[in-house]
């Protein structure tokens, strides 16, 4: 029963948020920071917002644009799909890019529902910001890429 009960609680340990603070980064603008030490595979944080069809996004990407407001919280999915989190979404939406990322994304059906999970790559010491890399498709007008790290690809996307 002991052993059953360390499990359940390194199950839950390792499923639990992290706690996690979003401020400035070095990166850009605003990032998020762990406040606890994050262990390999560790599960971090889900990517929350709304799971939209690919023409709605088409169609809000050019409004936000329009907005200036640039590359807005759109994640996207292989299939087209885009959870956008500008209106109604988490702290996720303030991880920044990295080429040499701590963490990593999976999209998981629950439900019958796409969520993206954030899960960490290699053990995350407190103060670190949270990076994943957001597999820009290659794009004519760049984004210039602030990550530091010594492999940068030098862009986004
Ligand atoms: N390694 C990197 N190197 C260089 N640049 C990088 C790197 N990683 C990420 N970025 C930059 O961050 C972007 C991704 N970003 C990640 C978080 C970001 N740091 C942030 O601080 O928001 C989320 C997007 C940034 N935008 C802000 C919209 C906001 C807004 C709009 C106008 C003026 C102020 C703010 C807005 C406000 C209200 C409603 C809707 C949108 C969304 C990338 O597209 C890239 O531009």
């Amino acid at each position: 029963a002991a052993e059953g009960a360390d499990l359940m609680k390194a199950t839950q340990l390792k499923a639990r948020k992290k706690l996690l603070r979003f401020q400035r980064s070095k990166i850009h603008d605003w990032g998020l920071v762990a406040l606890e030490p994050i262990e390999a595979e560790d599960f971090v944080i889900e990517y929350v917002g709304e799971l939209i069809r690919p023409r709605i996004s088409d169609i809000r990407e050019r409004h936000y644009e329009k907005m200036g407001i640039g590359s807005s919280y759109l994640f996207r999915l292989d299939d087209g799909y885009v959870v956008d989190a500008t209106k109604r979404g988490g702290v996720a939406r303030f991880i920044n890019h990295s080429c040499e990322p701590n963490c990593y994304t999976k999209v998981i059906s629950v439900e019958g529902q796409k969520r993206i999970f954030i899960y960490a790559k290699r053990h995350i010491a407190v103060g670190e910001e949270i990076t994943y890399n957001y597999k820009f498709p290659l794009e004519e007008k760049k984004i210039p890429c602030n990550c530091g790290s010594k492999k940068c690809r030098g862009s986004l996307n």
